[in-house]
């Protein structure tokens, strides 16, 4: 192994830690891949006698008995590897494009991914999200080419696929004997040995000379991989160059390093269902994904001064930080999953929430496994667990020392884009429905509820649909609550076109002490990104910067001007929607001695906003959605004409064998009702993946009649 090693030789527990996650396209095979590795890894468990939970086929046959996936957010599975036992944690991410929030929330606490594709199919659409995902959080990956024993499965255009359509490098550590029903089993490009899965589940891994057919290709797919290995290594490379020879451990070091990395990614390939190759996938998650103390230390800021940046080493002896991940609602109540990244987490004892500043008391520990969970009076950096005792600590907010805090930087929840109205069908469901949503809340972030004090109804928000089409069956047939919703409403936002300057003067007299406040405000454009840039602090999509000179305003009642603008921000100017995006510069203003006062600067802060907004130039904005349908070509008229006439525009056409994959960019206020649409116009034939891309401009026409309705 080439992990580096303790002055004694020996891992450190971190060392033998990997935190990993399975992603993949749906239907490209991550449950069966899952349940294969909990299968394999709970053998080892019961061989390595730790405890007498024992995860036995049984658990896994009565899972597919019962048709359901695994549901824990991380489960703890050992590994052994070269005689060392190693832990592994894996974190559940899912596969569905609606859940982009889910896998965002998993990308951020696994330190590696497998990414897992359909032997016939390579890269496919989603894959394509996914990857870029696992990117945009710096996450090293290896790759899982499945189903090489279907009818059609083709490894070299897999692998291909994820050059050419992902750009990123793969390289071969494995090639596959035979494909399709011929598939039997893979050749090892390290061992150059070919191995076969046999005994129960493929549990017996059988170790056999390369079959002679193959031998030629191995040996190039040998140099292949070695290539690639110095693609990444200087020094391997000069030695490769100077013919000298080179070991296995070499090269293994070498892909290791390009694989945390991110140069390459290490290609295996097998068939989850026919139980090929996944004991070989395990070992390369040991071999080249990354263990805690690999990736960059962990980093957040100083609950007291949100300037100053810290960071934590991964070790367990440093002060505790931890990130809250995931909350699952159970019978027993919510279970708070938590990844640790450095310190300790000790039962019975407090933390700090530093996100909220509410102590919480951790009354136990778990460690959760894929039947059964094993209490623990201890968690350490590195670890993943789950918690139960914690009151108010929801995803993406920081557990830590009262003493020594910090608060972890926080996962990006998308916006909802989508709304409804939802009210109890009787009485006797409303507390329940307010609880209910109490708890969906708190399980998914990506999902609001609102209640507004106007219109006495509740709002729920989500990103899409079907999200919130999921929601509201779970609501009825899960919960057994009773409840009417209202159609569903596009998540509008305002913005403003341009530049203006007005004055709000805020008076009133009438006996007694008067009100006064008069202020002057610029107001801009400014996307968040560009006020992160300028360090000015974006507050409910306003910035506001203080531009008084020579005491025009008195200090105490500036941030009152600030107040006003954002409250009316909030609100909208244009339609009731939120605006967003306005830097609000305040230049000058006037104050009465006696008369002026905070709620007046309010006032008058409300009032110049809603001028200046108003000259500067309102619009509406919508959420677009990215649609990638998946449709045989003789639809491919009927769909993409559809798709036109719901204003959307087209930005992708492909032809994968006989089918066409269009990627299009559309209005979410179009795509109501798509799903069912889509299956009339294709006879059920096309699929079809959407999720929020961006807010664009409401063309003028189509804002008018929805301003329109709004006043009717
Ligand atoms: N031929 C073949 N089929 C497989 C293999 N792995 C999975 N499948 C099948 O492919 C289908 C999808 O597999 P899943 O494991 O549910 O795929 P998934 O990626 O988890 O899909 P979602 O849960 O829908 O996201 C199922 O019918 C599996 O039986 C494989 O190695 N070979």
């Amino acid at each position: 192994m080439s992990t580096t090693t303790t002055p004694t030789g020996k891992l450190t527990r971190l060392q033998k830690t990997r935190n990993f996650g399975i992603c993949a396209h749906i239907d490209a095979g991550k449950t069966t891949t899952t349940e294969r590795v909990l299968y394999y890894t709970g053998k080892s468990y019961k061989i390595g006698e730790v405890h007498d939970g024992t995860a036995t086929m049984d658990h896994l046959q009565d899972e597919q008995d019962r048709g359901i996936t695994i549901q824990s957010a991380a489960t703890t599975c050992p590994w052994t590897r070269d005689g060392i036992e190693y832990t592994c944690n894996l974190i559940d991410t899912p596969g569905h494009v609606d859940f982009t929030m889910e896998v965002e929330r998993s990308m951020r606490v696994l330190d590696g991914a497998v990414v897992v594709f359909d032997g016939k199919e390579g890269v496919e659409a989603q894959s394509e999200t996914v990857w870029r995902q696992a990117e945009r959080y710096g996450v090293p990956r290896i790759c899982f080419i499945n189903k090489m024993d279907k009818i059609g499965a083709d490894f070299q255009f897999s692998f291909d696929s994820i050059g050419e359509r992902l750009g990123a490098k793969a390289v071969p550590v494995q090639i596959p004997i035979g494909a399709g029903h011929e598939f039997e089993g893979l050749v090892d490009l390290l061992a150059m040995k070919a191995f076969y899965f046999t005994g129960d589940m493929g549990s017996v891994v059988e170790e056999k000379e390369i079959p002679d057919e193959l031998k030629e290709l191995a040996e190039q797919k040998r140099e292949e991989m070695i290539e690639g290995a110095c693609d990444v290594d200087d020094d391997l490379a000069e030695l490769y160059l100077g013919g000298e020879e080179i070991s296995n451990e070499q090269i293994t070091a070498a892909l290791r390093k390009g694989t945390l990395s991110k140069e390459i990614h290490p290609t295996f390939c097998g068939s989850a269902l026919q139980n090929i190759g996944v004991q070989k996938l395990l070992d390369g998650v040991i071999d080249y994904l990354p263990n805690p103390t690999e990736v960059p230390e962990t980093e957040g800021t100083d609950p007291d001064d949100a300037e100053k940046r810290l960071t934590r080493p991964h070790d367990e002896n440093a002060p505790l930080s931890a990130l809250v991940f995931k909350i699952v609602n159970d019978a027993h109540g919510d279970l708070t999953y938590v990844r640790i990244y450095s310190g300790k987490l000790t039962k019975g004892t407090r933390v700090l929430n530093s996100n909220n500043g509410k102590k919480e008391i951790v009354s136990r520990i778990f460690e959760m496994h894929s039947k059964d969970r094993l209490a623990r009076d201890e968690a350490l950096a590195g670890e993943i667990v789950a918690v139960v005792g914690l009151k108010n600590s929801y995803t993406g907010e920081t557990l830590c020392d009262a003493d020594d805090s910090i608060v972890l930087d926080r996962m990006d929840f998308p916006d909802p884009v989508i709304s409804m109205s939802i009210e109890p069908a009787t009485a006797g469901d409303k507390e329940k429905l307010s609880n209910a949503l109490g708890t969906i809340r708190r399980e998914d972030p990506s999902f609001q509820a609102n209640y507004d004090e106007e219109t006495g109804q509740t709002i729920i928000a989500g990103m899409g649909e079907l999200h919130l089409d999921i929601i509201t069956t779970k609501l009825t047939r899960d919960m057994k609550i009773g409840v009417n919703v209202g159609q569903p409403r596009v998540a509008y936002k305002e913005c403003i076109t341009g530049s203006a300057e007005a004055r709000g003067i805020h008076k009133k007299q009438s006996g007694g002490r008067g009100q006064f406040g008069d202020c002057t405000i610029n107001v801009s454009p400014i996307t968040e990104e560009e006020a992160e840039e300028q360090e000015l602090k974006w507050e409910d999509g306003v910035v506001f910067v203080d531009k008084i000179a020579g005491g025009a305003i008195p200090r105490e009642f500036i941030p009152s001007v600030g107040v006003g603008c954002r409250n009316t921000a909030i609100s909208g100017v244009l339609a009731g929607y939120p605006l967003l995006g306005v830097k609000v510069e305040l230049t000058d203003g006037k104050y009465h001695d006696v008369d002026s006062s905070q709620i007046a600067f309010e006032m008058a802060g409300t009032l110049a906003f809603k001028e200046a907004t108003k000259k500067a130039g309102l619009q509406l904005m919508e959420p677009l959605m990215k649609v990638v349908v998946t449709t045989p070509d003789e639809f491919f008229g009927n769909v993409t004409g559809d798709l036109n006439r719901r204003r959307a525009i087209i930005v992708g056409d492909e032809e994968r064998g006989v089918v066409r994959i269009i990627t299009a960019e559309a209005p979410l206020s179009e795509m109501f009702g798509y799903s069912n649409s889509l299956r009339g116009m294709s006879q059920g034939r096309a699929s079809y993946a959407m999720e929020p891309l961006k807010y664009a401009a409401v063309p003028a026409n189509v804002a008018k009649t929805i301003l329109e309705n709004q006043e009717g």
